[in-house]
């Protein structure tokens, strides 16, 4: 028989693990652990979907536990597992329950999966990605976070909307932190099949749009009461795709800087990296405006203040 590849999701009882593992499970993407501290909710959780297969097309095996000793030799682990906002509340203000819920996290599967391309979802995420960093040792490549292909799906979508356009015809990236204020929207690459933004909408057009992209969380947070977890569900998916079927495409996502964009090294922010079987294979440098270089100077340095809050409570 086969083999497919193993994919873990820590969290897996909550939204956005749950979320995660059904578009895996209708791609057809590898066999399914889920993870998460309530076994009997993850259990529920793979049963309904496991009961959806015949009708969605699918033959996902799932095996659901508190166990983690069952991520063994995963080819991927994907961590949701830690607290979301509540209205009225930052990324940033989780960062102290949530740093010791993504060390213990990763200090199994550094144990488990040492060889795993791990993607980090829980946040704040940028400096969640530090925490996992420093607990697995894992290269770069094998430790990314997952914030600026949601961040730009939600800036396309924006800019769909405001142009009456077809989503797929915008091209446009969102890169830097993944937080309400210093998400960088990057306007002037952005295109509508082929066309420049700037050549569509006005100034005033195009602040509205990058607001309301930088506060796509936080509105969604106002609507639901709890944080999204169906966009951020396909995000994840996009990416565990590119590395098991090693397609190589070109997303943002958070990683750890090496000196790119004159970012002081080890600090981790999103930017356009190639995800193929070895996880972020390269990490590019993109042109930006002067107002886009101060803006990704300015997520760095409120990273760092986040970052040393997270280092502090491990
Ligand atoms: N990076 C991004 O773009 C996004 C990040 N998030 C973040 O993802 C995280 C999860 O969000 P939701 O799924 O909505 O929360 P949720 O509360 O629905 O699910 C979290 C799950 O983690 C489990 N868990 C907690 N500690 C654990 C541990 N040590 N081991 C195993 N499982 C554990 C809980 O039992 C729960 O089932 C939050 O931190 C949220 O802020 C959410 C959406 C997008
Ligand atoms: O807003 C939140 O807290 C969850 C998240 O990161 C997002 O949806 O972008």
């Amino acid at each position: 028989m086969l083999k497919r590849p193993k994919i873990t999701v820590v969290g897996a009882g909550g939204n956005v693990g749950a979320s995660v593992i059904q578009w895996c499970a209708q791609k057809e993407l590898g066999d399914l652990v889920l993870i998460d501290l309530k076994p009997n909710v993850a259990q529920g959780r793979a049963l309904d979907l496991a009961q959806g297969g015949a009708f969605a097309g699918f033959n996902a095996s799932f095996t659901s536990t508190d166990d983690s000793s069952l991520m063994q030799d995963s080819d991927v682990v994907v961590v949701t597992a830690g607290v979301p906002r509540k209205p009225g509340q930052t990324r940033e203000e989780l960062v102290g329950i949530n740093a010791g819920i993504v060390k213990t996290v990763c200090e199994n599967i550094k144990k488990y999966a040492p060889n795993c391309v791990l993607i980090l979802v829980s946040n704040p995420l940028d400096a969640m990605l530090t925490v996992a960093q420093k607990v697995t040792s894992f290269p770069r490549e094998r430790v990314i976070g997952m914030s600026g292909v949601l961040d730009s799906s939600r800036f396309r979508s924006n800019i769909a909307r405001a142009l009456n356009v077809h989503i797929k015809d915008v091209s446009a990236i969102v890169i830097g932190a993944h937080t309400d204020k210093d998400m960088v929207p990057v306007t002037s690459t952005a295109t509508v099949g082929g066309v420049p933004l700037n050549k569509l909408l006005n100034a005033e057009q195009i602040a509205d749009v990058v607001s309301r992209t930088k506060r796509g969380g936080a509105e969604l947070t106002e609507l639901i009461g709890t944080s999204a977890w169906v966009a951020p569900g396909f995000g994840v998916t996009a990416m565990v795709e590119s590395i098991v079927l090693n397609q190589g495409r070109i997303l943002p996502c958070s990683v750890e800087l090496k000196g790119e964009y004159e970012i002081s090294e080890g600090a981790c922010l999103c930017v356009p990296v190639k995800l193929t079987n070895k996880g972020a294979e390269k990490v590019f440098e993109i042109d930006l405006s002067s107002d886009e270089k101060a803006a990704l100077k300015a997520a760095h340095t409120a990273y760092l203040e986040v970052r040393k809050i997270a280092l502090n409570s491990i």
